[in-house]
This record gives structure tokens, sequence and C-alpha cells, in this order.
């Protein structure tokens, strides 16, 4: 209990299934204190009452609908009371993969609500106290289809847009600090958020399927290692170093201040 004490408690949204489930897991073994975030209270409380007993953690359940106001004001005012947290894992999110047009606007909106509004406002939430205590750790998982589109991800794509831009931004604010911010991009992966999606797991080229476990595991391994990007599915970090440094200068090339001179003709 004592080192628990010292870690803290780690916030896990999402973690009734999938990759929430595993990191739940992964810092239950590492010795944190949990608070799990997700609707269905059945998973959670198996959940719990199996990390429990293995590891003599503490673990409290919220149980919300993080695409609820109501729920997510609850959740918000939850964690900002609580002084324990060192950590906050922003993974509960949700895709319907269609053409817009075969979209429904709830499904839209839930996209919205639950894979942008819930993670900026609960990040938002953690940070003061983590600037206060100038500690704390913030993991946000993106996607592949955060920085890649595809004619079925739109809305889904640019939910996670967000995600990847805002954890940037966060990490520009933080620079310096000891607080570790975290951006992950993880792509297809064995849960259940393909059904949700509407894209069986079974329709996919199977070589491109990674587990939940093994998605879970290089992200971590990636916090370790102090990665502020981790990508855990690419192999080449050349061409993540690549991709970073086109970012960076398409960005330098931006700002000239005049038109490009292929515009300037005739
Ligand atoms: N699997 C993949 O291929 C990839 C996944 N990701 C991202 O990984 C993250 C985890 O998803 P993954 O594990 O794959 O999928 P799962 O569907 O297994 O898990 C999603 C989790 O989010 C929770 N959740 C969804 N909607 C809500 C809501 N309205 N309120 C509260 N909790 C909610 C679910 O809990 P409950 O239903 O009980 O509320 C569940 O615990 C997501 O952000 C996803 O976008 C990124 C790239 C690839
Ligand atoms: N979660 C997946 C799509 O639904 C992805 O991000 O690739």
């Amino acid at each position: 209990m004592e080192e628990n004490k010292q870690l803290g408690t780690a916030v896990v949204t999402g973690a009734s299934s999938g990759l929430g489930e595993i990191f739940a897991e992964r810092l239950a073994k590492r010795g944190y204190n949990l608070k799990l975030v997700a609707r269905r209270k059945d998973r959670l409380d198996k959940l719990a009452a199996k990390l429990q007993s293995k590891y003599s953690i503490q673990v409290t359940n919220l149980v919300a609908d993080l695409g609820s106001e109501t729920d997510l004001e609850n959740v918000v005012n939850n964690l900002k009371a609580d002084k324990s947290i060192t950590m906050l894992i922003n993974n509960a999110g949700t895709s319907t993969l269609a053409p817009i047009t075969a979209t429904s606007v709830a499904k839209q909106k839930e996209m919205v609500d639950v894979n942008i509004t819930a993670l900026m406002l609960l990040s938002n939430t953690v940070l003061p106290h983590f600037i206060e205590k100038n500690e704390g750790v913030l993991i946000n998982i993106a996607s592949v289809l955060g920085f890649y589109s595809l004619p079925v991800s739109s809305i889904y794509s640019g939910t996670k847009g967000f995600v990847v831009q805002y954890t940037r931004g966060l990490q520009e604010e933080l620079k310096g600090t000891n607080i570790r911010v975290q951006l992950v991009n993880p792509a297809t992966t064995a849960t259940e958020i393909w059904e949700v999606g509407g894209v069986p797991l079974s329709a996919l080229d199977q070589s491109t399927i990674m587990t939940a476990e093994d998605c879970v595991d290089a992200t971590l391994s990636g916090l370790d290692k102090g990665e502020l990007t981790t990508h855990p599915s690419v192999n080449d970090q050349k061409i993540i170093d690549a991709y970073e440094d086109a970012r960076n200068q398409l960005f330098g090339a931006s700002q000239s201040g005049r038109p490009a001179e292929r515009y300037l003709q005739n």
C-alpha cells in the first residue's frame, strides 16, 4: 500500500473493454490505484474486483456516459476533488465508420462528444492539479486515423485529428515541466470498436491487426522511454522522424508572408 500511495491514482476512461481494460490491468500491476470510467457497470465491477484481489490496490468505478453533459460534469467534479490523481488515460472512444450520408446525426454527435469534448474537459480538469504539483502523466489515445482519412472516416478522423493537435499543443504548453503528455496513435487493434463502428474485424486484412495487449504494452514502453508520440505498430523509426521533419518544415515554409511563386504566374 505504501507504493500505491506514492504512485497515486490512475484514471482510465473506457476501461470496460479493449485497450482500456488492458491499461487498467497493466497499471494495477505497476501498483497504481485506479479510477475506472465507462457506461457498462457490470464489466467495470468485474474488472475492479479482479484487480483489487490480484494486486491489492484500490479501484473506484465511475459509471458514466461521457457523451452525456450531466454524466461528464459529474466525472469532471469527481476528478477535480481527487488530489490523489497522478495519471489520466483518455482512452474512451467511439467510432462509426460510414460515409457521412449514412451516419446519423446522433452518431456524428456521439463521436464529437466522446472523442473530443470529454477528452478535452477531462484533460483540462486534471492538468491544473498536475501543474500545481509539477508532476503527472496524461496519455491521450488518438489513432492513425487522426492524420489520415478514409472515405468512411471523415468524422472519426476529424475527432482524432483534434486529439492529435490538442495533445501536441499541450506538449508545447507544458514543455520544461515534469508533466508528461503522451500522444498515442494506434492502428488496427482487435477490440470491440470495430463491431461498434460497423466494420467487423473479420472484414479486414488479418495481418494488419494487432492485439490489444501488444498495443498497450508498446504504448507503456513508449511512455517509459519518454516518447512524446507513440505509434505502437510502426516499426521503422525513420518514417516517424521523416513525418515529424516534414510537418515542421511545412509549417516553417508557410511563414513566408507572400504567395508562392506558382500562384503568381500569368
Ligand atoms: N481498436 C482500434 O483499432 C483502435 C482504437 N483506437 C482508439 O482506442 C481507444 C479505445 O478503444 P478500443 O479499446 O479499441 O475499443 P472498445 O470499444 O473496446 O473500447 C471503447 C471504450 O470506450 C468506452 N466508451 C465508449 N463510449 C463511451 C461513452 N459514451 N461513455 C463512456 N465510455 C464510453 C467503452 O465503454 P462502455 O461501452 O462501457 O461505455 C469502452 O470501454 C478509442 O479512443 C479508440 O478510438 C485508436 C486506433 C485504433
Ligand atoms: N478505432 C479504429 C476505427 O474505428 C481506428 O482508429 O483505426
